[in-house]
């Protein structure tokens, strides 16, 4: 089967890190897949090997007169080429079938997910007029389209040789607890970074490249006492796993890192993409719901994402229980690209 995976990349790395995951899984499983993408760039460090199955491809189409494969996927509602459109119309005329077209929205826990998750959605104008898009959201719960999950991912994780690896990286852990810092720039920074370093318990941050580490090269004058901290460089994403299994405590953010740091199953904090109305609020709180997070965790929550309270202290025994469960609860749900690979079957059989 062939699927076309289209991703526009908005900012930072989240729409083409989910989208480079999914294309993997789909190659994993023996499917044949294009990835049409406006911004290819993050690739080069992010997977330099590519994976076998996977075509990358230039958006926009570099070639025309493409015949639309089996299934195409316009992740988080990336508005498929024109050209692209008619031609999945046309293809839809000869064969009197048209291509499998999948919505794929971003992840959140609020009840809506459920609720339109596999809802059709007639195209009403345009080149594609006539044909019908499917909504597929992933999620946290029964009825949602699940969270991507390689089959071997625990395994791997259990195989994994924490020690030699923070050897290989020069990374001392001596008798610090270590946590990674993947975030933009958290209203509470300051706040972590000195309550860290004035601390009893010795703390080691792992901060990554990029506006993590911006931010905290800014303020580098908090950092001191039982605080150490180390800057790493831009790291492939199986590397950037490692990390998350590496430590002890996980701070990452927007869509695809909170998904690892679940499966890493360590106590995690989260700062979730801002939205100019606001509208992340009601998707923090709908996650932390759904995680059972003891309150204090709630309140980190909220003071590291700059929603109304200060940060309280960093509680990683008590909140890892919490994660523990979380992860429990998601290795129940089938994984997203099951899901989909079934979702897309059950569109192309006969009624
Ligand atoms: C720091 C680092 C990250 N990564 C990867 C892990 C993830 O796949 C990816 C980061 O993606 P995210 O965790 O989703 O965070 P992000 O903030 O970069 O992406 C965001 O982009 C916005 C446009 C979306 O609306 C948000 O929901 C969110 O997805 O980068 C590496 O591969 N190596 C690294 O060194």
């Amino acid at each position: 089967m062939l699927w076309d995976i289209f991703c526009k990349v908005i900012d930072n790395h989240g729409d083409i890190g989910v989208c480079w995951r999914l294309a993997r899984g789909l190659a994993s499983r023996g499917e044949r897949v294009r990835l049409w993408i406006d911004d290819a760039s993050a690739l080069r460090w992010m997977a330099p090997e590519g994976a076998a199955g996977v075509e990358v491809r230039e958006w926009p189409l570099a070639a025309p007169g493409v015949a639309p494969g089996e299934v195409v996927v316009e992740a988080f509602g990336c508005e498929l080429p024109a050209q692209f459109q008619a031609a999945m119309a046309s293809q839809a005329r000869e064969r009197g079938t048209q291509a499998a077209w999948i919505n794929l929205e971003y992840l959140t826990a609020e009840s809506f997910a459920a609720r339109c998750h596999g809802l059709p959605s007639p195209v009403l104008s345009g080149p594609a007029a006539g044909l019908t898009k499917h909504f597929f959201y992933p999620g946290f719960t029964q009825g949602t389209g699940g969270l991507l999950r390689e089959p071997d991912l625990l395994a791997r994780q259990a195989a994994f040789d924490r020690a030699g690896w923070l050897r290989a990286r020069g990374i001392e852990a001596a008798n610090a607890r270590l946590a990674s810092l993947f975030c933009y720039e958290p209203p509470a920074l300051d706040a972590l970074l000195a309550g860290l370093s004035a601390g009893t318990q010795p703390w080691h941050l792992l901060v990554t490249h990029g506006r993590a580490g911006t931010a905290v090269r800014e303020r580098l004058s908090l950092v001191g006492g039982s605080l150490a901290v180390t800057f790493l460089p831009l790291m492939t994403q199986a590397e950037f796993d490692r990390l998350l299994w590496a430590c002890d405590f996980n701070f990452v953010r927007g869509e695809d890192s909170l998904v690892r740091a679940l499966w890493a199953g360590k106590p995690f904090a989260w700062q979730i993409y801002p939205q100019d109305d606001d509208a992340h609020h009601a998707k923090l709180e709908a996650f932390l719901e759904w995680m059972a997070a003891p309150d204090s965790l709630r309140q980190f929550h909220r003071g590291w994402n700059g929603i109304g309270a200060a940060l309280p202290p960093l509680d990683a025994d008590t909140w890892s229980p919490c994660a523990l469960l979380a992860r429990d609860r998601l290795l129940a749900q089938k994984d997203l690209v099951t899901q989909l690979m079934s979702f897309q079957a059950a569109q192309s059989s006969p009624a």
